[in-house]
């Protein structure tokens, strides 16, 4: 079987130019989208991400507010900043890079960040609000997901779901999301016993463990769409380092009908999903209509 290999670095690409005419628009009058994203300490890899997100943020026409942070930096200072952005009407949404250094507590950051300026969906009014089916923001990742998948599929009613993974800020908001869409959906974790026999059942199967190639090709059903979210930086034969994702694309390829590579997969589609997140948030907040285009947000 050809699978279809889904590009979602070129999706991602059309999904910019569509917000950045938003945006043009949205500046003749007078409003101006702007970003704050805040890094705590010094990971290369979270270094990687918020510089590309800055530099997508201006390419949209956005205003990019950046703050770095020592990785001493004590939670109150934090929480100091997190209150001042709260009350700066230039910023419409607010990301603290996550993780954070092991002195800061997590759930008090999230919890600190005004919930209309969450560009994440991470604050429990969102969380709360997605599965109550409410106007949530919607966690990038998985928005970046649902969209590649209606690129493919169309329709995903009644089709069978698995998600490998049950994080707040990935697993689970994907089942809500697939829910909603009238899939049936399982969640697998690390405790999930005989976890093939789940994934062979499903139509969907969206792979968040963080476990490199860790799902095979005979965990698939033939013709499956799969969608891996998994970021793992590994060593090659040669010791070169190299980007894989949770999956065993040679041969998982050989057997779906259509999967995301890693790179140019879902990782592109979290960062324009956060441009349109920034987007929506400001349209919410000016008291404008979201525009048909934007899904999930009716
Ligand atoms: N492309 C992108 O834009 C993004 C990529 N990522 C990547 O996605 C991956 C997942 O991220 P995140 O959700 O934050 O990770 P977490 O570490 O928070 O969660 C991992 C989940 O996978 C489960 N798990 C771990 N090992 C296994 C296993 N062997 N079998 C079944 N389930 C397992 C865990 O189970 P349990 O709960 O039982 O411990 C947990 O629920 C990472 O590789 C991360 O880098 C994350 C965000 C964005
Ligand atoms: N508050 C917060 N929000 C997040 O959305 C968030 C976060 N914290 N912490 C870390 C994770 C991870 N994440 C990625 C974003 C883009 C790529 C991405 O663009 N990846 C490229 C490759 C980049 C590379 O080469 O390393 C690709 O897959 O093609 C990956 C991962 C967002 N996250």
């Amino acid at each position: 079987m050809m699978t279809n290999i889904i590009d979602g670095k070129s999706i991602a690409a059309k999904l910019r130019s569509r917000i950045a005419n938003e945006v043009e628009s949205l500046k003749q009058q007078g409003i101006h989208p702007g970003l704050a994203v805040i890094l705590v300490g010094d990971d290369p890899a979270s270094q990687v991400y918020v510089r590309s997100k800055g530099k997508q943020t201006k390419e949209a026409g956005m205003n990019s507010f950046e703050y770095r942070l020592a990785d001493n930096t004590p939670q109150e200072a934090l929480l100091e900043l997190i209150s001042k952005l709260n009350q700066d009407n230039s910023v419409n949404g607010i990301l603290v890079q996550l993780p954070l250094p092991r002195h800061i507590d997590e759930e008090a950051i999230i919890n600190a960040i005004a919930p209309q300026k969450d560009v994440d969906g991470f604050h429990p009014i969102n969380i709360g609000l997605l599965s109550t089916g409410g106007k949530a923001t919607i966690p990038c990742t998985p928005l970046g997901c649902l969209m590649m998948l209606k690129d493919q599929l169309g329709d995903l009613s009644g089709l069978k779901a698995v998600v490998l993974g049950r994080s707040n800020i990935v697993g689970k908001p994907m089942a809500s999301l697939l829910i909603k869409e009238n899939c049936t959906v399982t969640i697998a974790h690390s405790k999930t016993t005989c976890i093939e026999d789940e994934c062979r059942q499903a139509d969907i199967l969206i792979a968040a463990v963080g476990k490199p190639e860790l799902v095979k090709e005979n965990w698939i059903k033939p013709g499956a769409t799969i969608i891996d979210v998994g970021i793992n930086r590994i060593k090659d034969t040669e010791n070169n380092s190299k980007l894989v994702g949770d999956v065993d694309f040679i041969n998982v390829s050989k057997k779906s009908g259509a999967i995301t590579p890693v790179p140019g997969g879902v990782g592109p589609m979290t960062i324009a999903c956060l441009l349109l997140n920034t987007l929506t948030i400001t349209l919410r907040q000016n008291n404008l209509s979201i525009p048909k285009w934007i899904i999930n947000q009716e």
